[in-house]
């Protein structure tokens, strides 16, 4: 448990490749079996989808996140889950997503705006909080109909620090009193269970007890007011987690995918010349920007934008899940109550599902698969483009929205800039990650200069 080091991802692809593609890891008296083979996550997560589509307990996702297994990330399949899933399903649908496309296409202009704003203030840029910014007002007003001005916007970095602690009290591998019941005695007095209940009972409850009332007097659209029109009748306490759940879920996320993928493609300027001279052709026939339902029209950015979430997925494992029953898969017997993860850094380079050079970044790798991460995921397992947005009946309820929003910041930026290193003796690091981030894996912190094109064909 103490071995995972800084970046438990890595550390984990390193025991894959000694002992193969299933591993069991007595964590105290917690039972992990991690996976990193496509071909047998999906036997386990889809085809014994019933079985395994429980979540594994873990101290703040169950008693203080979900307030006690509530909503839908850490609820457990039955009557509540199915109708906590089928709710944000219906409101993360592609028909509720276009009432916001006219929002997502300006809050990644703004994005793009601000990356070059910041660029020519201080001389480069990281644009980690710019990603946060525009992806948190994205779903933001999609849950609540609400965004925020700035960076610098008090509410904002309030909002922020609300994802980010989350997301740190979430790390499934921190989760020590969980394994070893006398940690529970220490962390006691260390006061780390006192702090997320202190967290949640006086700043993340209120806070969404507040935007959802706000949301409900609101002009135009939102996620809470779909709740109440379609019939979904929750109780207060599951609507506050499930709002909970998509607004910590649709953030970070987001700003973690996109900065691996603008640090990735500073390093490969020829690349960004291709991309922008692709939109530039979308332009100069349409007269305007392509929107995501005219991706084949797009193709190489389609396919590098897949490339980067294989890169460099977005999480170390995904979210744990679970078995209430003993099950047997391809001779393997997972136990009753065990936490089933898949290892996202070494599955991505898998040499049977991605055959060609799996370690390398290859731009034209998805060329013959256009269609959405969202179908992919929902496909044949030979056909999936990767696996970021999990498994089966848990399959992540946001991934159209997210794709949508990924591909809106791509071609923004590429419309209208190229990024250049500060220097040549300094590119992003886009082998290492930030440590001890939580659940996702963050690309160390980096400098980059977002540059006006000058024969941009956008006229802002
Ligand atoms: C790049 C962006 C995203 C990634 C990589 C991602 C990844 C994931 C993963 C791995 C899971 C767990 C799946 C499993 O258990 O097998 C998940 C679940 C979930 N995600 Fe996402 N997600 C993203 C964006 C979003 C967005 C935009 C939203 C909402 C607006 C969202 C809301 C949720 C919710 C509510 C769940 C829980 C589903 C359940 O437990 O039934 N996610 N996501």
């Amino acid at each position: 448990m103490w071995s995972f080091g800084p970046l438990p991802g890595r550390t984990v692809s390193e025991w894959h490749r000694e002992l193969g593609p299933i591993i069991k890891l007595q964590m105290g008296r917690r039972t992990w079996i991690v996976v990193d083979d496509p071909v047998l996550a999906h036997k386990i997560f889809v085809t014994h989808g019933a079985d395994t589509s429980y979540r594994a307990y873990g101290t703040y996702a169950d008693k203080y996140f979900s307030n006690g297994a509530r909503g839908i990330a850490f609820s457990q399949p039955g009557v509540h889950w199915n109708k906590n899933r089928s709710a944000a399903l219906s409101v993360l649908a592609p028909k509720q997503i276009k009432k916001y496309i006219e929002s997502i296409h300006q809050e990644t202009s703004d994005l793009v705006d601000r990356l070059l704003e910041s660029t020519e203030k201080n001389g480069f840029t990281d644009p980690y909080k710019f990603n946060e910014l525009c992806f948190l007002n994205v779903v933001f007003n999609v849950a609540f109909g609400r965004r925020f001005e700035s960076v610098d916007d008090p509410e904002f970095l309030h909002v922020i620090n609300m994802i980010e602690t989350s997301m740190k009290f979430l790390s499934l591998e921190k989760d020590k009193p969980n394994f070893l019941p006398i940690v529970s005695i220490i962390d006691y007095f260390a006061g780390t269970e006192a702090k997320m209940k202190h967290f949640t009972d006086t700043v993340r409850n209120p806070a969404f007890e507040r935007f959802i009332k706000e949301a409900l007097e609101k002009e135009g659209p939102n996620v809470v007011k779909s709740l109440q029109e379609d019939g979904f009748d929750l109780p207060d306490e599951d609507r506050l987690v499930l709002l909970g759940d998509i607004i910590t879920g649709g953030t970070d996320t987001l700003s973690v995918t996109f900065s691996w993928n603008l640090a990735i493609m500073c390093h490969h300027p020829e690349l960004q010349e291709r991309i922008s001279s692709e939109i530039d052709k979308f332009i100069q026939v349409h007269g305007r920007m392509p929107t995501f339902t005219e991706r084949t029209e797009v193709p190489l950015c389609i396919s590098v934008m897949k490339e980067c979430m294989r890169y460099r997925p977005t999480t170390y494992f995904g979210l744990p899940h679970s078995t209430d029953k003993d099950i047997e898969v391809d001779g393997y017997i997972l136990p009753k109550g065990c936490t089933i993860i898949t290892n996202m850094d070494s599955m991505h380079k898998n040499p049977k599902q991605y055959p060609v050079h799996p370690e390398a970044f290859m731009p034209e790798r998805f060329m013959d698969n256009l269609k959405t991460m969202q179908s992919s995921a929902n496909g044949k397992i030979e056909q999936r483009d990767n696996f970021n947005f999990g498994w089966g009946r848990r399959l992540c309820p946001g991934s159209y929205l997210a794709e949508v929003e990924l591909f809106n910041a791509f071609v923004q930026v590429f419309a209208r800039c190229k990024i250049e290193p500060i220097s040549q003796e300094e590119y992003p690091d886009i082998t290492g990650a930030r440590e001890n981030a939580g659940l996702n894996i963050l690309p160390p912190p980096y400098r980059v200069r977002f540059l006006k094109r000058e024969d941009t064909l956008v006229i802002v």
